[in-house]
């Protein structure tokens, strides 16, 4: 985009930095009305080493040290702030000609249902303040607290924004994420019947966590390592018998309840580590597909619309379309939005929904008792 952008549409950045803490996905976003969200440009800003293993020791620490914490937001946001900086100039866009950021946040940790009893919490650090003075923008942020105050889950928030990009295409549609976890969406073909999404359990986060124990490397490139496994039944049987995947929806989860710990508990120590890694893929293929098969979509008979860094994965994908023999998979990148996309493009929407004091989740999903404005705004 070289030049400058008309009135209308209006510009938004949307910010993510997943579960898998990866990096930060910067999206530059134009929304105009009564038409889809249109994804204008995009750029990555790689995690690096020393502020992942930072916000890592974060999610799983017992203790917190507030100079850590303090350290982690302020590495954070400044490597948001320079993933905008990035994103605009790489544009020709100036920070005026932006209507807001939306800053997802990095989650700490999610605990909808609350601890041992306590309140229920979800914890994303950001530091949208500081954000506003270093980009020169409207900034949005702490979107899911309202929704959890609410009384829902407080996630997954992306299917609102699914029904916003794939809704007007008409026709029952489904909407896979495979990111650290994976959620799915159902876009039913009446406007009647609601919207249904929810988590479906661990996707790259045990995958990642497992690779990177045996190897140099954060990820297991096109699934290579884990196709070269066998599948351990065994494993595999003591894993899916984790209450989660019995619950019904509303539910979302995250690194509390799935981490490497949680995993090696339930290893004898035998196992080779490539079969734990094919069992982890399936694991990951299981539950999505156990999960698909609750909602009301025709027998599978559906087109899966799949999205988030999992679905490079091509030992995953061929394992899900072994426990899905009848759906049509389908990439994004054919309405638009390359899967790598729709998380930071969501919290572009959700920033303009929230600017336009218009509803961002979805009762039907977090199960809130209503709909709500999500986020605060921080002014530049
Ligand atoms: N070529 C590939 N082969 C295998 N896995 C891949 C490949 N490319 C990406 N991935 C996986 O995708 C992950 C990143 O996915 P993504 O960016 O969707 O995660 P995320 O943003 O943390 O998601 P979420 O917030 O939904 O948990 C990587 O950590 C890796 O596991
Ligand atoms: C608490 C939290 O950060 N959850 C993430 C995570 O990553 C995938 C899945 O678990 C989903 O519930 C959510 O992210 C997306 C953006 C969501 O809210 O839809």
């Amino acid at each position: 985009m070289k030049t400058s952008p008309p009135m209308s549409p209006s510009y938004y950045v949307g910010l993510m930095s997943g579960t898998s803490l990866d990096g930060i996905d910067a999206a530059l976003v134009a929304i105009a009305p009564h038409s889809p969200p249109e994804l204008i440009a995009t750029h990555v800003s790689p995690m690096p080493q020393s502020l992942h293993n930072l916000l890592l020791n974060l999610c799983h620490a017992e203790q917190v040290n507030f100079a850590e914490l303090a350290e982690a937001e302020s590495a954070f946001c400044q490597l948001q702030a320079n993933a905008v900086k990035a994103l605009l100039i790489q544009e020709g866009v100036t920070a005026e000609q932006i209507h807001a950021i939306g800053s997802h946040g990095q989650t700490i940790e999610h605990a909808p249902d609350g601890h041992n009893g306590g309140p229920a919490y979800t914890l994303q650090l950001d530091n949208p303040s500081l954000l506003a003075e270093l980009t020169g923008c409207t900034v949005v942020a702490d979107f899911r607290r309202r929704d959890l105050a609410a009384g829902g889950q407080a996630a997954p928030l992306a299917p609102a924004f699914h029904q916003a990009l794939f809704g007007h295409q008409g026709g029952e549609q489904l909407v896979l994420n495979l990111g650290g976890f994976a959620n799915v969406t159902w876009l039913p073909s009446n406007a009647v019947a609601q919207v249904i999404g929810f988590d479906t359990g661990p996707a790259n986060v045990l995958l990642d966590a497992w690779f990177s124990k045996h190897h140099n490397g954060r990820f297991d490139q096109n699934g290579t390592w884990a196709a070269g496994g066998q599948i351990d039944q065994t494993l595999l049987q003591q894993l899916l018998n984790e209450p989660f995947f019995h619950q019904p929806p509303p539910r979302s989860t995250g690194r509390e309840l799935f981490h490497l710990a949680w995993l090696e508990n339930k290893l004898t120590g035998d196992e080779s580590a490539e079969d734990v890694q094919a069992t982890l893929v399936e694991l990951t293929a299981i539950s999505v597909a156990q999960g698909i098969q609750q909602l009301p979509s025709r027998h599978n008979e559906v087109t899966l619309i799949v999205c988030g860094g999992g679905a490079h994965n091509t030992y995953l994908m061929a394992r899900l379309a072994v426990q899905l023999p009848k759906a049509i998979f389908k990439s994004p990148a054919d309405l638009g939005w390359p899967e790598d996309w729709i998380e930071a493009g969501a919290f572009a929407w959700l920033a303009h929904q929230r600017l336009h004091n218009l509803p961002g989740n979805l009762p039907s999903v977090t199960g809130a008792s209503g709909l709500r404005v999500l986020g605060g705004i921080y002014a530049p």
